[in-house]
């Protein structure tokens, strides 16, 4: 299996999707480099050539500086996702580890665009995504990323609530796309929110996102048009001497206490079950996303003390307040010398916390953003929220009206854009995303 070493759920490994040779040793990673150096890998020729590399926390010891350097960026280049996963029906993006950089996008049909345009369009995507995840570039190439591999890119697709409406299947469309309820501090912008398609591009390398981007825009031809598209990063594989939980721009580990695919309930929270009443959901999974704003100068004013407090975990380590580390749980019921409890009753972690949520939860996978500045001066940063659950009103829904009741972490936020997404099982062999729904 091939090894990242930033991932979206602390320490854990790749999702399921993520294909690649046996993890290497430092000398099989420094020839499996070296095969990629000479030239075989490339966005023309990356199929079968996955080399699953140790990452380079592990690699760069043995070596001499310079190859080091190579290895480590060849390393990254050639890590490949599928997009039909061989073991999982879900779409790749979804369990994917967190990548550097991410595009959020949505399309509007455009106008006299049907069923059978949206149908030609998810066929073309599917088509392409799936060459450009293997590294491969499509026909008439713009050959932004020529020398780089798969870089771990995903494409992933889904249908926004408009979406029914406009093919003529609002038979099909599942109750769990019926709107989000507003919620106190939405401050929402319609243009920048919804849409009938939505476009999850993430990748290791900036140029192999944008040319996804590219790509999948010119198939989007007459059929579709933006929307609205948000940029997004997180830290770069290896930047960290360890893997480690990504941070958000707060400097909060930020991903800690995430469902883990190992545990026993992580299918039936995060994938539509059999039983569904959509069929062609199953195996599918819910997408919100927000653009939440972050008041970064109103936060960095607050002391180290005050900011663990709206968190109820340490900043530089992540551990609970209550002590131990990371992974320790936190003890909701502990309380300190004054009577009172030791994780605040409003602390972040404490109020969206699957225990005081009817066992509530849900995949956070988010980027963060930075936009430039405001007029006001301040930055236009923040963090593209996104996350995935089996039902968007029993996760969601249900920890963001307990959030706005009285979270710390409030008033240093405003969620500024929102989007709710069904986004279908992976494309059977010979098939294409949503084809089920499409052609069903
Ligand atoms: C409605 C869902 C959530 C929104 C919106 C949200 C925004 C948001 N969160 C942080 C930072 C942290 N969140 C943390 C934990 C956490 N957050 C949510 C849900 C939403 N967050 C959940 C379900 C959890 C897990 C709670 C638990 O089970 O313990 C943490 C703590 C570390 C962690 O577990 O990830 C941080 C830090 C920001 C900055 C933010 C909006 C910008
Ligand atoms: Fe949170």
């Amino acid at each position: 299996m091939s090894k990242r070493t930033e991932q979206a759920a602390g320490p854990r490994t790749a999702g399921p999707e993520t294909t690649g040779a046996t993890p290497a040793t430092p000398q099989t990673s420094l020839e499996l480099s070296r095969r990629r150096l000479l030239g075989t890998v490339g966005a023309a020729g990356a199929a079968g050539l996955v080399v699953g590399g140790a990452g380079a926390a592990i690699g760069v010891s043995a070596t001499e500086p310079e190859q080091d350097a190579a290895k480590s960026v060849t390393t990254i280049g050639s890590t490949e996702v599928a997009f039909r996963p061989a073991r999982a029906r879900h779409q790749a993006g979804i369990t994917t580890p967190l990548q550097a950089t991410g595009h959020l996008v949505a399309f509007d049909l455009a106008p006299g665009a049907g069923r059978k345009e949206a149908a030609a369009l998810l066929r073309r995507w599917s088509r392409t995504a799936e060459e450009l995840m293997a590294g491969r570039a499509p026909a008439a190439d713009t050959g932004v990323a020529l020398d780089a591999g798969p870089s771990s890119l995903t494409v992933t697709f889904g249908f926004g609530h408009s979406f029914f409406g406009r093919t003529g299947l609002t038979a099909r469309r599942p109750v769990q796309l019926d709107p989000l309820p507003d919620f106190s501090a939405d401050a929402l912008d319609p243009k920048r929110s919804n849409g009938d398609l939505w476009v999850q591009i993430g990748a290791d390398d900036a140029l192999v996102a944008f040319h996804a981007l590219r790509a999948l825009q010119k198939d989007a031809a007459d059929s579709a048009r933006l929307r609205w598209q948000m940029n997004g990063f997180n830290r770069t594989p290896g930047a960290t001497a360890r893997p480690m939980t990504a941070r958000n721009l707060m400097g909060q580990l930020d991903g800690t206490n995430n469902p883990k695919p190992s545990d026993k309930d992580f299918d039936e929270r995060i994938f539509v079950g059999r039983d569904a009443g959509q069929e062609w959901m199953r195996g599918g999974s819910y997408a919100v996303v927000r653009r939440i704003r972050m008041l970064l100068d109103d936060w960095e004013k607050r002391s180290r003390h005050e900011q663990e407090r709206v968190i109820g975990r340490r900043k530089d380590d992540g551990a609970p307040l209550t002590g131990g580390s990371e992974t320790t749980p936190m003890r909701l019921d502990a309380t300190g010398p004054d009577g009172l409890p030791v994780i605040p009753s409003n602390a972040h972690a404490r109020i969206a916390a699957p225990e005081s949520n009817q066992g509530a939860a849900m995949l956070r996978r988010p980027f963060s953003f930075h936009d430039g500045y405001r007029e006001d001066g301040a930055p236009d940063a923040g963090l593209l929220f996104v996350c995935w659950q089996a039902d968007p009103l029993r996760a969601f829904t249900q920890v963001q009206r307990k959030l706005d009741r009285g979270d710390a972490l409030s008033p240093f936020l405003r969620h500024e854009a929102s989007g709710l997404f069904a986004v279908p099982p992976a494309a059977e062999p010979g098939g294409y995303v949503g084809r089920p729904l499409l052609e069903g």
